[in-house]
């Protein structure tokens, strides 16, 4: 049994999907807070993802002596680097949407296990992500169908649902999108007992 520090019920799905055994706990962080200190400090998409989901994890490792803890999170770059935080209103999906198409960004999908307190594994797997041209007609559509659905997600996308319309091309792992690196932990657990071998 692990313990995910997670709300997200992508990140459920994915585990139940794997029959990996684990307990779901809120890590109750601000991640506003935590991610304008942290990008204060200069760090960059792919460190940023794996501090969060460290965080997260530390939070609730305190709760639960003696269990294994997983912190996720995702952040998103564009090519110069700069990052995308998930959409506050339908019009900023359109924004956002518009500064992806037609190019390159990259999702970085971040988790850590904390046993007691101590970070014991992590991994942070960074997905090519290719948008393909789209026209202002076809986003303000997708958002009509979409919205309340992809509101939650950094991107405005679900892979595994209409998101997909919007690629021409990814090179990583679907399950880094759709909230963790899943092959990576399984392969982790498998060395601790977790999961059969
Ligand atoms: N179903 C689905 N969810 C996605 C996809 N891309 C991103 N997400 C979800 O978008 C959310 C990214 O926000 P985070 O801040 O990392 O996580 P969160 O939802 O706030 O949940 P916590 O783990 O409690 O922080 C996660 O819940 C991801 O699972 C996708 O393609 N499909």
């Amino acid at each position: 049994m692990i313990v995910l520090a997670s709300q997200s019920a992508s990140r459920r799905a994915l585990l139940q999907a794997a029959q990996v055994p684990f307990e779901a706990l809120s890590p109750g962080v601000d991640e506003e807070a935590a991610k304008g200190a942290l990008r204060a400090d200069g760090l960059d998409a792919r460190a940023l993802a794996d501090a969060l989901a460290e965080l997260k994890a530390l939070r609730v490792s305190r709760r639960v002596a003696g269990a294994l803890v997983l912190g996720c999170d995702q952040t998103l770059s564009l090519g110069d680097g700069s990052m995308i935080d998930k959409a506050v209103d339908r019009a900023d999906a359109e924004r956002i949407l518009k500064l992806l198409s037609g190019q390159v960004h990259h999702l970085h999908s971040a988790a850590v296990i904390v046993l007691n307190g101590e970070p014991i594994w992590r991994h942070v797997e960074r997905v090519r992500m290719t948008v393909r041209p789209l026209s202002d007609e076809f986003i303000a559509s997708y958002l009509d169908r979409e919205w309340d659905e992809c509101r939650w997600c950094v991107g405005c996308y679900r892979i595994e649902g209409p998101g997909a319309q919007l690629f021409s091309r990814i090179e990583g792992s679907q399950f880094a999108i759709q909230g963790l690196p899943l092959l990576p932990l399984l392969d982790f657990l498998r060395t601790r007992g977790v999961l059969p071998s």
